[in-house]
């Protein structure tokens, strides 16, 4: 914390308490020093005193997380937690402050993501472990997690425009945006006077140029339904590309990255000069890549052979959620689940595979995430600083990031086997994994974070 005098006040503190008739000038004197951390109120107001903090959610199909950070810029994490296992119970809950860990297996039946939500807040604010969050009085914003932004480039506070808005194009990612928006619902009606602020994957990739991000079909149809390539997993990519360029110590506008967020969805994006240039994901995130459930790439028209049903509604569906038959099985009943029975790569990405089921989804998705490599290097003409790793298969499969960085040594890429087995450890945000230190593109891999609640 950096820490400043102002005349006749020690700012050794990140609270100021003081007389109401200095708060003023305290606070105008603050905002005029390079002070990271400088919240200033006054002694009268004890409610205000107390520190705010803002809740992030990031509301997946089978998982919620969510964290606490506090009011204050730039935002400090106060405590982490999740329910995971919302669609193959039981449920696990955990939390964590600092060094105090904890994990147990939830008896409650949590059968939705809203359900998870509700009982994330009830445990973080009963457990006296927890003790900077006590209660939805504390907190100041809400921030979500939101999959697709349709045509939105920032995040937007929730009013009953930018709501209703966001409702209509539900359809467009129902398996994330779905669940997402059940707890926006729910804290719009449940908690009302704080704020929500949603932040969109997809707003990273606004800068796509028109000709990739658009479908070669009829142009009026295309427009009228909104029909495009989007792209997805932006938070985290914002997230990486500021964590990259600052390892990197190069200005984020002037970084060139191909960047991979592999986790059970799985995308990868060319970065150029700060900006996403393409991404592999599209209209929804079941394009690009394969991932645990989902088929990534295939002909449109398998879809028409899979099943004659393919069109109809699928038994998942609910009043407020539809999804087709077609989309049921490509996003859910697809990748690594369809070709191994298993969604935990960590089975798959082993020296002797235990069946040739196993080897055969590995080596696809080495030639998938191959495909993209040699096409975005060519978009990015080369000039690139780095290939990143990032998500659960690109910061822990040491061996997908070998048999990957071994088939790109055309392309100058070189792995040092024994940083690369080590991996990144525990709060090291960004590793370099690269053979040497010499010249040419970095070999990086990059702990992501997708609850991070800062505009990019
Ligand atoms: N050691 C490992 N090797 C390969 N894959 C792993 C390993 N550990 C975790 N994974 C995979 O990481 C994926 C989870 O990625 P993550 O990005 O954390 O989650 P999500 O995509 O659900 O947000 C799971 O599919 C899991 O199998
Ligand atoms: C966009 C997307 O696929 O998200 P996730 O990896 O969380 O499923
Ligand atoms: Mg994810």
């Amino acid at each position: 914390m950096s820490t400043g005098i102002v005349p006749g006040f020690d700012l050794g503190a990140e609270i100021i308490l003081c007389k109401p008739t200095l708060t003023s000038y305290i606070r105008k004197t603050c905002s005029e020093l390079p002070l990271d951390h400088c919240i200033v109120y006054s002694t009268t107001d004890n409610r205000e005193a107390r520190m705010k903090s803002i809740l992030s959610v990031n509301a997946g199909s089978s998982s919620v997380k969510i964290n606490f950070y506090t009011f204050e810029n730039p935002p400090r994490s106060i405590a982490d937690a999740e329910i995971s296992g919302i669609t193959a119970p039981p449920p696990i809950f955990k939390y964590q402050q600092g060094d105090k860990k904890h994990k147990e297996q939830v008896d409650e039946k949590l059968g939705t993501p809203q359900e998870a939500f509700n009982y994330l807040l009830k445990r973080c604010f009963e457990t006296a472990e927890l003790s900077e969050i006590t209660s939805v009085d504390d907190l100041q914003y809400i921030c979500h997690r939101i999959v697709h932004g349709g045509d939105y480039r920032e995040a937007v506070e929730i009013n009953d425009e930018t709501y209703h808005h966001l409702e209509s194009f539900e359809d467009l990612a129902p398996l994330h945006n779905f669940s997402a928006l059940e707890i926006v619902r729910h804290c719009r009606t449940e908690l009302p006077k704080v704020k929500s602020i949603t932040f969109f994957d997809s707003a990273f990739h606004h800068t796509i140029p028109e000709p990739v991000r658009t479908y070669a079909i009829n142009q009026e149809v295309a427009k009228a339904n909104g029909l495009r390539k989007y792209g997805f997993h932006g938070i985290s990519y914002s997230f990486i590309l500021r964590s990259v360029a600052q390892f990197l110590k190069k200005p984020a506008e002037k970084t060139n990255l191909i960047v991979m967020h592999i986790g059970s969805g799985a995308s990868i994006c060319a970065i150029k000069d700060g900006q996403s240039i393409d991404t592999s994901m599209g209209l929804t995130p079941l394009a690009g890549l394969p991932g645990a459930t989902r088929s990534g790439d295939i002909d449109p028209s398998l879809v028409f052979h899979y099943t004659n049903e393919a069109r109809k509604l699928s038994p998942a569906s609910t009043k407020e959620m539809h999804i087709s038959t077609a989309e049921e099985i490509l996003n859910k009943k697809s990748g690594w689940k369809a070709l191994t029975g298993t969604t935990d790569f960590s089975e798959i990405a082993v020296p002797n595979p235990p069946t040739k089921a196993h080897k055969l989804a590995f080596d696809i998705f080495v030639d998938r995430i191959l495909g993209y490599i040699g096409n975005y290097y060519l978009k990015l003409n080369g000039q690139i600083d780095g290939v990143v790793f990032s998500g659960g298969i690109g910061e822990k499969s040491a061996l997908l990031r070998k048999t990957l960085v071994d088939k790109c040594h055309c392309l100058g890429l070189g792995l040092d086997d024994a940083a690369n087995d080590k991996g990144p450890g525990d709060g090291e945000t960004v590793k370099d994994l690269s053979q040497g230190s010499g010249k040419g593109p970095r070999v990086l891999v990059c702990q992501t974070n997708e609850q991070v609640c800062l505009r990019s």
